[in-house]
């Protein structure tokens, strides 16, 4: 299927699936959508009977029309076989009466991993149909970082390059950044946050001096971020797989409905169950959960986007974030896919740092979403009550979209487990009143504590040398992006 995927901002801005994963973002600003997406029909009676394998194929092949069926067979199989500590790569653990599901098993021990496997197999692939190169520009607030760096290293005529905000993410994510390996790949802290970074992400996309650079080399300017659709379609599946455990295990019975507790900050993972249900996903409510970066929740409220407010460090880096670029896609939809609409929005967000939209678009959102926050004291209450409780421990992310699973009524509902707790080791510590002197200290503690050991390649981090120290301004963004355009020749 030719042009399926059209910009939020301009119907007329439409592409392949394959350009799609391989352009990141849309030449007019706005990201790549399928408007059709509500006419896919997935069969859930197929989907219980599956594996997480074939489920993923199914899925990824209704919604990327110009790969073939066995290009993706490969694309899954040479992602999922043998990287995930789980046989079930995502899998749903009751706890109390919420049921986690569990998606930090992949290399990385964080969500993005699920997505961060495959988008190289699937860029790669087509790439081969181009005959291009890729430079991937990536902007992370901790997790996306690590994962993507993992997923790409010494991919062939791929590089990439990320940017992460200094000293603003946790011990474990920065070891886990600076010690990257690989020759494609390189990493530089910058003097802001993760909201500096990805604008200036986006504004380099849109660089016409950079991208006529990178053409006059073959090379596509490119994104690992949940911008890129090819982020979100696989994050698409671990929703239909928790609904798959619910049936089975006779929580619901086919065709009930369950609700969502997403963590988030830049709105991607939510969305992923967003498209699900379009798709045919009996879903009751999606709850959106904040940090005190609560910006999500205050527009859930009052249908206000206002980014003109204080930026907050917290416990849960990961969604320490203002703007939340997945939104637009949400607006796209609930608008009936008003893309003027939608751009207008946008360049108020950009020009005056905040939007407001109209009441039926508001109601339309509130009648599948609700958001709440929760501060670092309540996140780490709730560490430790979960603890105390049902002897597990979570992460201060989980925590965050635990707790406000647990502030409302709807059941079944299922909690997203986006990172492992040995991540943040410690503040997880501190929360469960254990005092740490440093992150493997933390580490080694938090072991007597959980069930689990310390994923491996965690514990490796010890012992390996820090390659990447360089700490930028902003403004150094765009020179080291064109250095790195030169490295990939
Ligand atoms: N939470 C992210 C921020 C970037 O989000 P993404 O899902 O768009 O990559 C991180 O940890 O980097």
């Amino acid at each position: 299927m030719e042009n399926q995927y059209v910009s939020t901002r301009d119907p007329k801005c439409a592409v392949s699936a394959k350009q799609a994963i391989l352009k990141g973002i849309a030449p007019d600003g706005g990201l790549f959508v399928w408007p059709d997406v509500d006419k896919v029909r997935v069969d859930l009676e197929k989907i219980v009977d599956n594996g997480y394998l074939d489920n993923a194929v199914y899925i990824l092949n209704a919604l990327l029309g110009d790969y073939s069926e066995a290009e993706l067979r490969a694309c899954v199989d040479n992602a999922y076989k043998n990287s995930f500590a789980s046989p079930a790569i995502t899998p749903l653990r009751a706890v109390g009466d919420i049921h986690v599901l569990e998606l930090f098993h992949g290399p990385t021990s964080a969500f993005k991993d699920v997505a961060l496997t495959l988008l190289p197999q699937l860029m790669s692939t087509a790439l081969k149909t181009t005959g291009q190169k890729a430079m991937i520009m990536t902007a992370t607030s901790g997790d996306t970082g690590k994962a993507a760096m993992a997923g790409f290293q010494d991919v062939d005529n791929i590089a990439i390059e990320v940017f992460y905000p200094h000293n603003k993410v946790s011990a474990m994510q920065y070891r886990q950044m600076a010690t990257q390996e690989g020759n494609n790949v390189k990493v530089f802290a910058i003097e802001g946050n993760f909201d500096d970074a990805q604008t200036k992400v986006k504004e380099l996309f849109m660089d016409e001096e950079l991208n006529a650079e990178a053409a006059r080399q073959g090379v596509m300017l490119t994104s690992a971020n949940s911008i890129n659709v090819g982020r979100l379609v696989p994050q698409i599946v671990y929703y239909f797989e928790a609904y798959k455990d619910l049936v089975r295990e006779g929580v619901v019975a086919l065709g009930d409905k369950v609700s969502f507790s997403v963590p988030t900050g830049n709105f991607g993972d939510v969305l992923a169950g967003y498209y699900a249900s379009m798709m045919g996903l009996p879903v009751e409510k999606f709850y959106v959960a904040s940090n005190s970066n609560k910006v999500l929740t205050d527009f859930l409220k009052t249908g206000v986007y206002d980014k003109n407010r204080a930026f907050v460090q917290t416990i849960s880096p990961s969604m320490d974030i203002l703007v939340s670029s997945n939104l637009e896609r949400l607006l796209y939809y609930m608008t009936g896919k008003d893309s003027a609409k939608v751009a207008r929005w946008m360049d108020e967000l950009k020009t005056q740092g905040r939007y407001t939209v109209d009441d039926a678009t508001l109601a339309r959102i509130r009648s599948l979403f609700d958001g709440d926050f929760v501060t670092d004291e309540q996140t780490k209450e709730t560490i430790q009550s979960v603890y105390e409780t049902t002897g597990i421990v979570l992460d201060p992310h989980t925590a965050i979209g635990y707790r406000v699973a647990r502030s409302h009524p709807e059941r079944p509902v299922v909690a997203l487990a986006t990172a492992s707790p040995y991540k943040f080791s410690m503040d997880v510590l501190d929360a469960l009143g254990t005092a740490s002197v440093d992150e493997w200290d933390a580490l080694r503690k938090l072991e007597t504590v959980c069930q689990d050991a310390i994923p491996a390649p965690l514990a490796a981090l010890e012992t390996k040398p820090i390659r990447h120290r360089d700490v930028i301004e902003v403004g150094q963004m765009k020179e080291v992006v064109r250095q790195g355009l030169e490295a990939l020749l």
